[in-house]
């Protein structure tokens, strides 16, 4: 029944007006998925390989297609993605394209679930999964590659950690986002929006740590749960000749990076910091994972790029307590998902997570909800974001 029957690869825009790869598979009994690439701005030096849209379509369909059409049946994902892999031939997706790869592997997981007649994150997580919600991380204020004139650390989250549901917790990013427009617009401050839709105005890092401190308490105590902050710091883009670079203020050095990081998640007390230290740097990674790994999560980005051998040299080594699972990083959902199951048999939480170049694929939420992921990052406002999240709020109506 899910034997597949046709795939067909196309170039649809992103959110940044790129061409991104859109697949759709069916199947013989008339499964139909389709799904889309997303793609970085502050990617991973060890990322698996984006193609410009034209030469991994291109790419996919002289050496994909083949292996897939009337070979491969969409309902068994381990073997949809075993074929891309064989197809590429490379570690890294660097001849068919990571784009090409993800938009294939999703859209077969949809075209089997249409199959069984079952949800998504059923499919992917099986019968006894669907009651356990992720905690929405919602970028509200940034800046880095992500927005110019802004603050030096790429994001500031939301982190709605007392949601009674992901529901509440998706209104309530939102809430925290608006607050943070009336302050800025208090303060005169004119803000501007970067690419995932968080506020970017052209303040100090300083000043952003305040106002998202004083929206998230304020938001917190109206909606009568605790919501937190957290950061990704994205600091390999950060990272040049040995120092950490912020524009405006001295460069820091690896121990002046650690001591500043630590000290900022004991003022604000936050629950979360991404890719705090460069990515290739696993030792700074677990000296800060141990000086404050017991009251907040340390989470490896750029350092993992979602990749299982990267995983385990950061579980051998201390690095952290979380890594952030991105599909496109590694390529399929069969090496998303080893890299969660790989993380939770060792204790590090995963948080599934969206691009800053996205589209209106909703995958991701359920990939979250079909792993038991207990986080997800992916926006708070913006279209391609709310596609997500809105999705999260129809599975957690269904559930
Ligand atoms: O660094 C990140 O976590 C992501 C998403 O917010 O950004 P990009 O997609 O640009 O790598
Ligand atoms: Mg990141």
């Amino acid at each position: 029944m899910t034997l597949i029957t046709d795939v067909r690869l196309r170039r649809v825009l992103d959110s940044r007006g790129n061409a991104t790869v859109e697949a759709d598979v069916t199947t013989e009994s008339g499964g139909f998925g389709r799904a889309a690439a997303p793609s970085g701005a502050s990617t991973g030096e060890h990322e698996a390989i984006e193609l410009p849209a034209n030469e991994a379509i291109a790419s996919a369909r002289e050496h994909a297609v083949p292996r897939l059409v009337g070979e491969v049946y969409a309902g068994n994902q381990r073997e949809v993605d075993a074929a891309l892999h064989a197809a590429d031939g490379t570690e890294n997706f660097s001849e068919i394209g990571a784009n090409s790869a993800v938009a294939i592997s999703m859209a077969a997981a949809k075209a089997g679930a249409d199959v069984l007649g079952a949800p998504l994150y059923q499919h992917l997580g099986g019968t006894f999964r669907g009651d356990q919600f992720p905690t929405p991380l919602g970028n509200v204020v940034g800046g880095g590659e992500h927005a110019e004139e802004a603050t030096n650390i790429q994001e500031f989250l939301s982190a709605p950690v007392g949601a009674p549901s992901v529901t509440e917790a998706v209104f309530a990013n939102a809430q925290v986002h608006a607050r943070i427009g009336e302050i800025l617009e208090e303060k005169g401050v004119p803000a501007n929006k970067g690419d995932e839709g968080a506020w970017a105005p052209p303040i100090g890092d300083d000043e952003a740590f305040e106002i998202v401190d004083q929206a998230t308490t304020e938001v917190g105590d109206e909606l009568g749960f605790e919501i937190s902050f957290g950061l990704d710091m994205a600091a390999a883009e950060m990272y040049e000749d040995g120092e950490y670079v912020y524009e405006g203020e001295d460069n820091r050095s690896t121990a002046e990076q650690i001591d500043y990081v630590a000290e900022m998640v004991d003022e604000y007390d936050m629950a979360y910091v991404e890719d705090p230290l460069d990515e290739n740097d696993f030792e700074a990674f677990a000296e800060l994972t141990d000086r404050v790994g017991d009251r907040t999560l340390i989470c490896g980005d750029d350092l993992y790029v979602t990749n299982v051998e990267r995983l385990q040299e950061g579980i051998d080594k201390g690095s952290s307590n979380s890594i952030l699972i991105k599909p496109n990083q590694i390529g399929t959902l069969s090496d998303a998902v080893d890299a969660i199951e790989l993380g939770a048999r060792h204790g590090i939480q995963s948080v599934v997570s969206h691009r800053s170049g996205e589209t209106e694929d909703t995958t991701i939420a359920h990939l979250a909800v079909g792993a038991a992921a207990p986080y997800i990052k992916t926006g708070t406002v913006a279209g391609e974001r709310t596609a997500k999240l809105n999705e999260l709020i129809r599975i957690e109506e269904q559930a």
